[in-house]
C-alpha cells in the first residue's frame, strides 16, 4: 500500500504536486497517467525520498521510505532505466545492489533469468539497448522481492514482444498480491494492464477510479441507431427531458449520447419506429483521459 496525504512540491512559483491525497491498493495494477509535466515522475520520486515534500506526506505499507531499513526489500522501482553505470556489467551492477540491502546473491541470477538477460548478464550496461536498459531496470525493481513495486513508463523502447511480457509481469505482480504503480502515456496498453487509474493534470487529482469507471463518465459513450425514420426518432428525443445529444452519421443513421440505451429502444416501440440498429458505442481510454485532461495539458504544439 502507498498512502499519500495532502502531498506537495514546489520548485519556486512552480507547483508541480499539489495535494495529493490517494492510496494505492495491493493487489491492483495502477496506472499513473498524466500530460507532461504534470507531476507523475516528482509524486514517484518523493514515495521514494528521492526528493523532499514541500508539504504532506508519501507513505509506503505505513512507513516513510527514510525510516525503511532495507528499502529494497520494500519498494521496488523503475525511474529512470539510463541510470546504471554504463561501464559496469549487468551482473555485477545488480550484485552491488543485492548486498547493500541484505539481499542474498542468488537473487541476482533468479532476476536476470525473469527478465530474460542471462545470456548477457557480463556485458556492460553501456553497450544495452534501451529495451535491454529498461530489462535491466525493471532486474533492479524485482530483486528485493519487494511488495511494493513502481515503474515509470516501463515500456519505454520495448519491442511488441517487450510490451507484452511487461503487461504480463505487471498482472502477475498484482495477482500475487503486490502494490504495482505504473505511469505511462500508452493509453491502449494502460487499458489492458491497470485495474484501477489515478490521472493527474498540473499536480492535481483529476480522478482516481477502476478503468471501466473513467472509461464510462466520458461523453463520448455513444449509442448507435439506424432507422428508417431518423426524424420521427430526433422529434421523439428532442422532447425527452434533458435531450440528448444528437449527430447524424448517415442517411439512416444517427449518434446519440445523454440518453441510455434503454430508453431509447422504449421510445422507438412507443412510436412504432423500426429500428435496424441499436448498439452502444464505448469511448476509447484515450477519449476519456483527452476529456479529463484538455485542460491540464501544459505543453501543447500548434495546430498544423
Ligand atoms: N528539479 C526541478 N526544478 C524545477 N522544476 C522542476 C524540477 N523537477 C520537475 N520540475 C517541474 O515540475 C513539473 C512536474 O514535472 P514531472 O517531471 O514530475 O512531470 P511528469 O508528469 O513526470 O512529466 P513527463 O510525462 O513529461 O515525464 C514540471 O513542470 C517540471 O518542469
Amino acid at each position: 500500500m502507498i498512502t499519500l496525504r495532502g502531498l506537495t512540491k514546489r520548485y519556486g512559483d512552480k507547483v508541480a504536486v499539489d495535494g495529493l491525497t490517494l492510496e494505492i491498493a495491493p493487489g491492483k495494477v495502477t496506472g499513473f497517467l498524466g500530460p507532461n509535466g504534470a507531476g507523475k515522475s516528482t509524486t514517484m520520486r518523493m514515495i521514494l525520498g528521492l526528493d523532499r515534500p514541500t508539504a504532506g506526506t508519501a507513505l509506503i505499507g505505513g512507513r516513510a521510505y527514510a525510516s525503511l531499513r532495507h528499502p529494497l526489500r520494500e519498494v521496488g522501482a523503475l525511474l529512470d532505466a539510463k541510470a546504471v553505470h554504463p561501464g559496469r556489467p549487468a551482473r555485477a551492477h545488480l550484485l552491488a545492489m543485492a548486498r547493500s540491502n541484505g539481499i542474498p546473491t542468488t537473487r541476482v541470477d533468479d532476476v536476470l533469468e525473469t527478465v530474460g538477460l542471462t545470456q548477457v548478464a557480463r556485458k556492460r550496461a553501456g553497450s544495452f539497448s534501451l529495451g535491454m536498459g529498461q530489462r535491466l531496470g525493471i532486474a533492479g525493481a524485482l530483486l528485493g522481492d519487494p511488495q511494493v513495486l513502481m515503474f515509470d513508463e516501463p515500456v519505454n523502447g520495448l519491442d511488441p514482444d517487450g510490451v507484452l511480457w511487461v503487461r504480463r509481469l505487471m498482472r502477475s505482480l498484482a495477482a500475487e498480491g503486490r502494490t504495482v504503480f505504473v505511469s505511462s502515456h500508452l493509453m491502449s496498453e494502460m487499458q489492458l494492464t491497470a485495474d484501477r487509474l489515478v490521472v493527474i493534470g498540473k499536480g492535481r487529482l483529476l480522478a482516481d477510479a477502476p478503468v471501466a469507471e473513467v472509461i464510462s463518465s466520458s461523453s463520448r459513450n455513444a449509442v448507435r441507431v439506424r432507422t428508417p425514420q431518423p426524424d420521427a426518432l430526433i422529434k421523439h428525443l428532442s422532447a425527452e427531458a434533458g435531450p440528448p445529444h444528437l449527430t447524424p452519421t448517415g442517411q439512416d443513421e444517427l449518434m446519440i449520447s445523454g440518453l441510455p440505451i434503454e430508453r431509447i429502444g422504449s421510445l422507438c416501440f412507443e412510436h412504432g419506429i423500426p429500428l435496424y440498429e441499436l448498439s452502444p458505442q464505448q469511448a476509447s481510454l484515450e477519449e476519456a483521459y483527452m476529456e479529463l485532461t484538455g485542460a491540464s495539458v501544459e505543453y501543447e504544439a500548434g495546430v498544423r
